[in-house]
């Protein structure tokens, strides 16, 4: 399976790398956030741009050659530092942090103005998006991982942009079919509820390491 990718770092480095990747990745951040809401004029944008370009060029001069993938190390951990929602060094990634517990996974996370959809609330898209990874990422954790068959989100009310929190569990399992509910809520109230059908795709049945199926795409 390419870019599933195993690898030997030394922790101590590893540790070191995580913390440059998220820090270049939250100077990103900042910037979008920045864009969305400048009200700066023209003089400004352009010095902006020609900064911005610059730090592009520096980023560019040491580049994969496609996607980031997703990397297990030898000592345990796992990285998916592209993910749209997780990933470490994915600025479009809020990050979110999703937490396991024994019967269900959480998260918490606040989504800022380059989230919005209608004005003032999350957009849609965006909530399908997280809902997506919480459920799947409890599908894993409970050793029972799929790939995305189907996901229906219903959205109840308006998602107000700021801190959301999130919560699934895994409803029933039906031979490569996990059934995963969640809802997304605000100052305790739901706003948005989901179920997602995680299918183990027919490459993967069989032949998944008991010690991957829990950690596919976290990390
Ligand atoms: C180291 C390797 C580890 C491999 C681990 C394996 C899986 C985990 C993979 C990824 C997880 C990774 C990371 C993150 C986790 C979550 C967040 C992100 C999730 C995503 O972002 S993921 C991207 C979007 N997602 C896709 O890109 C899927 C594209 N699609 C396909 O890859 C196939 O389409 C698939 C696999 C869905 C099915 O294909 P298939 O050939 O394996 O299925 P098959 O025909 O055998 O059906 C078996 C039973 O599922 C029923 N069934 C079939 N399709 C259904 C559907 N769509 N909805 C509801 N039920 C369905 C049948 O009716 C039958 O049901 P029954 O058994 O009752 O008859």
């Amino acid at each position: 399976m390419s870019g599933y990718i195993q690898e030997d770092i030394d922790p101590e480095e590893l540790a070191h790398r995580t913390e440059l990747a998220s820090a270049i990745a939250g100077s990103v951040r900042d910037l979008i956030d920045a864009t969305v809401r400048t009200e700066v004029g023209e003089t400004d944008i352009a010095e902006a741009r020609r900064l911005i370009a610059a730090a592009t060029e520096i980023l560019r001069k040491d580049q994969l050659p496609g996607p980031f993938g997703i990397r297990f190390n030898a000592d345990g951990t796992k990285r998916s530092w592209g993910n749209a929602v997780l990933g470490r060094r994915n600025p479009i990634a809020p990050p979110v942090d999703i937490r396991h517990e024994t019967e269900h996974s959480w998260l918490e996370v606040d989504l800022g103005p380059q989230y919005e959809g209608p004005a003032g609330l999350v957009h849609g898209g965006v909530l399908a998006l997280v809902f997506d990874q919480l459920l799947g990422s409890t599908a894993e954790f409970q050793g029972v991982p799929g790939m995305t068959g189907t996901l229906t989100v219903r959205y109840r009310r308006g998602t107000p942009l700021g801190p959301i929190r999130g919560e699934a569990r895994v409803d029933r399992v039906e031979g490569v079919k996990t059934f995963v509910t969640g809802t997304i809520s605000v100052d305790g109230e739901v706003t948005a509820e989901s179920e997602g059908i995680f299918i183990l795709p027919r490459w993967a049945r069989g032949e998944v390491p008991e010690a991957m199926r829990k950690s596919v795409g976290e990390g």
